[in-house]
């Protein structure tokens, strides 16, 4: 009798019990579901929490606080002195500590060669690395795929080839090419179909259905752009009279003699030509509205000088530089070593110090990976001829950490990455709901450690399709990437990546 009535006293006591154990355990799914099909899109359970740090990034500084997000939105951010007991023990709280807390790197200057050449990235691989890497989205090149994004059709192929495939969030450029350049409605219908902006090449490419553009080109296709209020980026470099015919006097395993075939002349040559249309950018100019963007510049000298003499004079004109110009230098190239060859050239250490100077300075406006991988047969590693292996850094994993690395010597704060990697390349880019941890903005964020130390060894997982072709292999780094969130999904933690890819596209509208 007594066992009886305590039966059914404990009746409504594991009644509750089960609800609340089908609250945890069904909730996580429905959210999964709302994504669309079962989406695993993300590593958490629930698509409303709080992250807690001792240093979040904001545009008013780095502040101790907590981060709100709600439907891969940012809903608010608390400071730690206003963020009361009662609330923290209602919700959902990631507390990351020491660890930093700040928005996601855009990364405007990546190639990911699909489709077409996916053998040498493609969309999975490359994202999964940006991932790893704290990078919430890239914005690819029209280059290296195949075919290149010159037109809606060849961009439609980029879409297809990106759904479900994509595990950050990715944009495009379009190509600007002599084929499209004189035509504006040939223009105008690849920017209707959402790339970003357009890239044109001053020098060959490399690649045959990407051919170099003139300057009319690039003074007509700026007139276009400028309705449009989109950039054109530009790889600056122009063919010149090297210091060495064609280096084949010379020992092709040396990188000297590499450099010697494309000297500061060939960029500042490009800059100087290009920089004769840019004041129609200028404010009541005839291309008011467009802009042009300087893709990684390698020369810190004239080529910067002009840069700055023109912006000085009110045109629209942006310059990037990529962390291998900051990390390295010519001189300790090692012979043979083709992974360190891309265009233009990694420079001296007397220029590396300028580059870094101007970083610190602000004359260089942001940095970009300039990823630009191939197969390994390409590079010629047991070759080591420095003049027929294929050009391009791989590197998109690491950037955030060579970034910091290599510019703690020089005094780089969080607020400087932040600027150079997420607020500036958002602006370039347009993605205005993005680049800072700010209310209302996409919860597009990282969590790094800048003081763990880790090296890129055998053990290290490196995520990109050919790690054996990357420049950074055996480099000790400092700064742990520790989570990733796309859109409020928590897309990496801790070397783990969610299973479904939800990036979403970045398309302009
Ligand atoms: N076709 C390329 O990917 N070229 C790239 N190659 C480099 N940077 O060496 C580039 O961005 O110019
Ligand atoms: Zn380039
Ligand atoms: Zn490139």
């Amino acid at each position: 009798m007594e066992r009886t009535l305590l039966q059914w006293r404990l009746l409504p006591l594991l009644a509750l019990i089960a609800a609340l154990l089908y609250i945890f355990f069904a909730s996580p799914r429905s959210f999964q579901e709302t994504q669309g099909n079962n989406k695993k899109c993300s590593l958490l359970p629930h698509d409303h929490y709080w992250i807690s740090s001792k240093r979040i990034v904001t545009p008013d500084g780095v502040i101790s606080g907590s981060v709100e997000v709600d439907g891969g939105i940012i809903v608010s951010l608390v400071k730690e002195v206003d963020w009361h007991k009662s609330q923290r023990s209602r919700v959902k709280v990631i507390d990351y500590g020491e660890a930093v807390l700040m928005p996601g790197l855009i990364d405007v200057h990546a190639h990911l060669d699909d489709p077409g050449r996916s053998e040498w990235e493609g969309f999975p691989s490359g994202t999964k690395a940006a991932a790893a890497g704290g990078i919430t989205t890239l914005v690819d090149m029209p280059l290296n795929s195949c075919p290149s994004t010159v037109s809606p059709e060849t961009l439609k192929l980029k879409i297809e080839a990106a759904k479900n495939r994509i595990h950050v969030n990715v944009g495009f450029w379009g190509g600007l090419v002599p084929d499209n350049a004189l035509n504006s409605s040939a223009l105008e219908s690849l920017l209707d179909a959402g790339v970003l902006g357009l890239k044109s090449f001053m020098c060959p490419s490399g690649i045959n259905d990407f051919p170099m553009t003139n300057i009319t080109h690039i003074k007509e296709g700026l007139s276009v752009l400028a309705k449009y209020r989109r950039p054109l980026l530009v790889h600056a470099e122009i063919e010149k009279e090297s210091e060495i015919e064609d280096g084949s006097e010379n020992d092709p395993r040396s990188y000297l003699t590499y450099l010697k075939t494309r000297p500061t002349s060939w960029e500042e040559g490009a800059i100087r030509n290009l920089l004769s249309v840019t004041e129609n950018t200028r404010i009541g100019g005839s291309a008011e509205g467009a802009h042009v963007h300087i893709v990684h510049l390698s020369d810190a000298s004239s080529s910067l000088d002009l840069i700055k003499e023109a912006k000085g004079k009110g045109d629209s004109v942006t310059v990037e530089t990529c962390p291998h110009y900051l990390a390295f230098s010519a001189e300790e190239i090692p012979e043979g070593d083709t992974r360190f060859k891309c265009s233009p050239p990694i420079r001296d250490a007397a220029n590396r110090e300028k580059l870094w100077e101007a970083m610190m300075k602000g004359d260089i406006d942001m940095l970009s990976s300039d990823h630009s991988p191939t197969k390994p047969e390409l590079k010629l590693l047991s070759d080591g001829n420095f003049l027929k292996a294929w050009g391009g850094i791989s590197s998109l994993q690491f950037v955030l950490p060579v970034t910091w690395s290599y510019g703690k010597r020089y005094g780089v704060t969080l607020e400087q990455v932040v600027s150079w990697w997420s607020d500036r390349p958002s602006k370039l880019a347009g993605l205005h709901s993005k680049g800072a941890i700010k209310v209302g903005k996409q919860a597009d964020l990282v969590v790094w450690e800048p003081e763990a130390e880790f090296e890129i060894d055998e053990e290290h997982p490196i995520h990109f399709k050919h790690p054996s072709i990357s420049a950074y292999l055996g480099r000790r780094l400092s700064g742990k990437v520790v989570s990733t969130f796309v859109r409020g999904n928590l897309v990496f933690r801790e070397g783990k990546h969610a299973s479904d890819a939800c990036g979403s596209l970045q398309l302009a509208a």
